[in-house]
């Protein structure tokens, strides 16, 4: 392995290979090489003890130098240069070793988990700011460890990053830990309270829990509606077509969310979408915009100044969703007559089966109107952009990856044929397509971070947690912790297929949904996401149609940048706009 020296206190002249024959070689240029063979032998030294942890040490070295640079400056007028040098180093071993001390005893102690030292006010957040959110808590779980405390703003959260915690907390603690935090303080939310992601473990969100999984979301209803999913696919492959025919470039994140809104709209309200209905867009936008504001009014930065709202987020937050609250209360009113008239239109939606369970009078829980307007904005917030986002980083894995496109290509023409469009009930028959999927949740889980409450005081795995503190689950760093997974930043689809597999093959569709603690896109336990199914069904049956019907070229060069984007719901840092070519006219095969 090859390892950038730290580069703060190096001389340009001096790189650590040293400086070029014929160089003058002056006190500082000594003093940078006396530093550079040190920093290889320091290199070295870590390389042989501790491997995994070698990248985490030398950024470890290079932020205690960083830290002490003036003080390096300072000293060096009166005292040799190399002598300083040498100081400087044995300060940062002490560091890092101090660091992975205070792990130790923090657990033996039964402390609170480690974590590095908060500013005033701000706390954390200056450690959040730079590459992506998930990444920057990756880095810091390197240096602090697996369970580590953190202020963001005026917040304590600590942050899980490894199988072990997370099983230890999601599992064998799992009641403790059911519940999300109160994160919404704003007075403008004409919702709030009625929410059921943010809903604590009650008896509402049990009965809408039990409503999800036995109805709403079941295998039954997925089933039912499948032609609306079929119906949307076929759509965004025609305008691929035509974009083809064109020789235009689209961008692949535009396409790919337009319809899974429009999949999640028709089924949850059966919302018109055809060209010249703007309704599921008019409702995407407006839940763009909710989510936003709610996160910049809940993100506990604002602290008190929240309930001022002196930013004026609260008052546009009430504007945005008052008129998303006047959008359905007209579907509801349309589907309350259709239920009169007997007219029964796609197919019973899932605000059919939640109009009748508000009126059944034998019901566990009365559903109100608010209750299912607000289930309404959360399963499009939850489903949209965290499935459409995963197809896109399929797509741009397999552009970067063309073996592994080919591959998939040949498993669906040698199970489908080129006849007719791979269906949602061929996926069973498609193995590797299912490992190219499963694949892209590890590498890219499109909710990288969800969010729980400690409800009361309790020990893990020696650490003393605080009751009614929020926990946050990086799945980003779990899916990717080298402890798990042989190469784990590298796509590697056949893992999962026969004796390479890392897990057993047969366990994976119940592994995905959280039954593998090294393995979290959806999540785990009685919290866990109940669109799995929904989101794994469109999944891969809008990718295998995207494989089978065409060939893709990225426009701006050879290769994706993989680069992680900074919101909440991970997506791609830049465009992946490509110029999609027909294989096969999507339009001449049989449904
Ligand atoms: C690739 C797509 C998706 C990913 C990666 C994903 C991921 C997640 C995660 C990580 C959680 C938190 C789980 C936990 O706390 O243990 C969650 C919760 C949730 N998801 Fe998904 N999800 C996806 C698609 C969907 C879809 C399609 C829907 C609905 C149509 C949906 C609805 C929900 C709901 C309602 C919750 C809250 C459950 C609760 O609090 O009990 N998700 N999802």
């Amino acid at each position: 392995m090859t390892v950038d020296a730290a580069p703060v206190a190096v001389p340009a002249a001096a790189s650590p290979d040293g400086p070029g024959a014929g160089e003058e070689t002056t006190s500082a240029a000594k003093a940078a090489l006396m530093e550079a063979a040190m920093m290889r032998t320091a290199q070295e030294i870590f390389l042989d003890s501790m491997p995994e942890e070698y990248e985490m040490m030398v950024n470890a070295i290079y932020k205690v130098k960083l830290s002490f640079k003036f003080r390096i400056v300072r000293v060096s007028y009166g005292k040799g240069l190399t002598h300083i040098e040498y100081r400087v180093h044995i300060t940062s071993w002490v560091l890092i070793k101090s660091r992975r001390n205070q792990q130790k005893e923090c657990e033996i102690k039964g402390q609170q988990p480690p974590g590095p030292m908060a500013l005033p006010v701000i706390g954390h957040l200056h450690y959040l700011v730079g590459p992506a959110l998930v990444k920057s808590l990756q880095n810091l779980a390197r240096q602090y460890g697996p369970l580590m405390l953190l202020r963001l703003g005026g917040a304590a959260c600590y942050v899980v990053s490894d199988a072990k915690f997370a099983k230890e907390i999601l599992k064998t603690n799992e009641l403790n830990f059911v519940s999300r935090p109160d994160i919404d303080t704003s007075v403008y939310n004409i919702y709030k309270g009625s929410a059921f992601i943010t809903a604590p473990y009650d008896a509402y969100w049990r009965f809408m829990k039990k409503l999800c999984m036995t109805r709403l979301l079941s295998t039954t209803q997925l089933n039912q509606l499948s032609h609306i999913r079929e119906d949307e696919t076929l759509k965004l492959l025609r305008l691929l077509a035509d974009a083809s025919r064109n020789g235009e470039s689209c961008d692949v994140k535009t396409v790919l969310m337009a319809m899974t809104n429009n999949v999640i709209c028709r089924m949850a309200m059966s919302i018109d979408c055809s060209e010249d209905a703007n309704e599921a867009r008019e409702i995407k936008e407006l839940v763009d915009q909710i989510s936003e504001l709610g996160g910049k009014l809940s993100a506990g930065i604002l602290g008190p100044l929240a309930k001022l709202d002196i930013f004026g987020y609260g008052k546009q937050l009430g504007q945005k969703l008052g008129r998303f609250d006047q959008i359905v209360d007209r579907i509801i009113e349309e589907h309350e007559q259709k239920d009169i008239s007997g007219n029964g239109g796609e197919g019973r939606d899932l605000l059919d089966i939640l109009l009748e369970t508000s009126r059944d009078p034998n019901a566990e829980v009365k559903l109100t109107r608010t209750q299912i307007k607000a289930f309404f904005l959360d399963i499009v917030m939850a489903g949209t952009d965290t499935s459409s986002l995963a197809m896109q980083w399929s797509m741009a894995e397999l552009i970067n990856h063309p073996e592994v496109f080919k591959k998939l290509r040949q498993e669906i023409i040698s199970v489908v044929g080129e006849n007719r469009l791979v269906k949602e009930s061929d996926v069973q028959n498609l193995p590797y397509l299912q490992a190219v999927v499963k694949e892209t949740l590890r590498l890219y889980p499109t909710a990288p971070l969800f969010i729980r409450v400690c409800n009361e005081d309790c020990t893990i795995k020696g650490f003393r947690l605080k009751g009614k503190t929020r926990m946050l689950f990086n799945s980003y760093a779990i899916n990717r912790d080298p402890a798990s997974w042989t190469d784990p930043d590298e796509f590697i689809p056949e893992r999962y297929i026969g004796g390479n597999s890392d897990m057993n093959f047969a366990q994976s569709q119940m592994e995905m949904r959280g039954q593998n603690f090294s393995y979290l896109p959806f999540g785990s336990g009685r919290r866990g996401c109940p669109g799995a199914s929904l989101a794994l069904t469109v999944m891969h049956a809008t990718l295998g149609a995207l494989v089978q019907c065409f060939d893709w070229e990225f426009k701006d060069g050879d290769m994706v940048d993989m680069e992680e984007g900074k919101g909440f719901t991970m997506g791609m840092a830049n465009p992946l706009m490509c110029y999609p070519a027909l294989h096969l006219d999507p339009s001449t095969l049989t449904p």
